[in-house]
């Protein structure tokens, strides 16, 4: 198990988000979690890159684990986290630069400035996001000149340019037309080969369509974790069963 979290309790503030998460997540595998609004998916999330460090008076208790290490042990790098996990938000948010530079950004960040070695990285990246057939005429356009489906697969491309091992995906498809949806899911279960995705979908046929692992929560607990096909074919929690036949949320 690549992420493995255990007895994870998170608040802000007074109002307890998250009660007593256990949950391991397998290495290159799709896992969705899906749940009503507000039940904790995009907060569970979050915390597999300390995204919710900076919120004021959130507490965490438990621990996460991350390919063996406690990810909020007071040793681990935020910075070397985050090249590790990288996350897609439900917006696509491409920088005001060029596209080259979007998917150099990282790479650079962290010391890599040679060019050669760049240009292969940017068309690497740009080629497993299904994006340089597209793009490679126009690299030195800005980033705001694409399509928004094209911007949200800029948007892995960079994410994908700092090697990570995780992709997480905040409902990266919700802003997007159906056509440029099915373009990223195609494109989840193609980069799943070589990296473990999490994806947050509010959309349980996507879940179903895509993901190989799906966790249904439900105010602020995990109620039930499977393999996609048993958890919509025979759900064990009779709130699973409510939700996924569409009772409620
Ligand atoms: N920064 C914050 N400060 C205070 N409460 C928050 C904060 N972020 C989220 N919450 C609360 O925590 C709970 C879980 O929110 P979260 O966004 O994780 O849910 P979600 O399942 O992803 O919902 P949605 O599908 O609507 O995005 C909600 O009650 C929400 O109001």
């Amino acid at each position: 198990m690549i992420i493995e979290i255990e007895k994870l309790q998170l608040y802000y503030g007074e109002f307890q988000a998250l009660k007593n998460v256990d949950l391991s997540i397998p290495e290159r595998s799709v896992t969705a979690f899906i749940g009503p609004s507000g039940c904790g998916k995009s907060t569970l999330l979050r915390t597999l890159n300390r995204m919710n460090d900076s919120i004021p008076g959130v507490r965490i208790e438990g621990t996460v684990s991350i390919q063996g290490r406690d990810i909020y042990a007071s040793d681990t790098e935020v910075e070397f986290l985050r090249k590790r996990v990288g996350m897609v938000f439900q917006q696509p948010n491409p920088f005001p630069k060029s596209i080259y530079d979007n998917v150099a950004y990282g790479p650079r960040l962290h010391g890599r400035t040679k060019k050669a070695e760049l240009d292969e990285l940017v068309e690497k990246s740009l080629r497993s996001a299904s994006l340089w057939e597209e793009v490679k005429d126009v690299l030195k356009k800005s980033a705001w000149s694409l399509s928004g489906g094209q911007q949200q697969r800029l948007c892995i491309a960079r994410a994908l340019a700092v090697e990570p091992d995780i992709l997480l995906m905040d409902e990266s498809t919700s802003a997007l037309d159906p056509i440029s949806t099915t373009k990223i899911e195609e494109l989840t279960r193609e980069l799943c080969k070589q990296y473990t995705i999490v994806m947050v979908t509010h959309n349980m046929h996507q879940a179903a369509r895509i993901s190989d692992r799906t966790v249904f929560f439900l105010n602020g607990e995990v109620v039930e974790a499977a393999d996609t096909q048993t958890l919509f074919s025979s759900p064990v929690d009779q709130r699973t069963e409510d939700y996924i036949s569409g009772r409620f949320g």
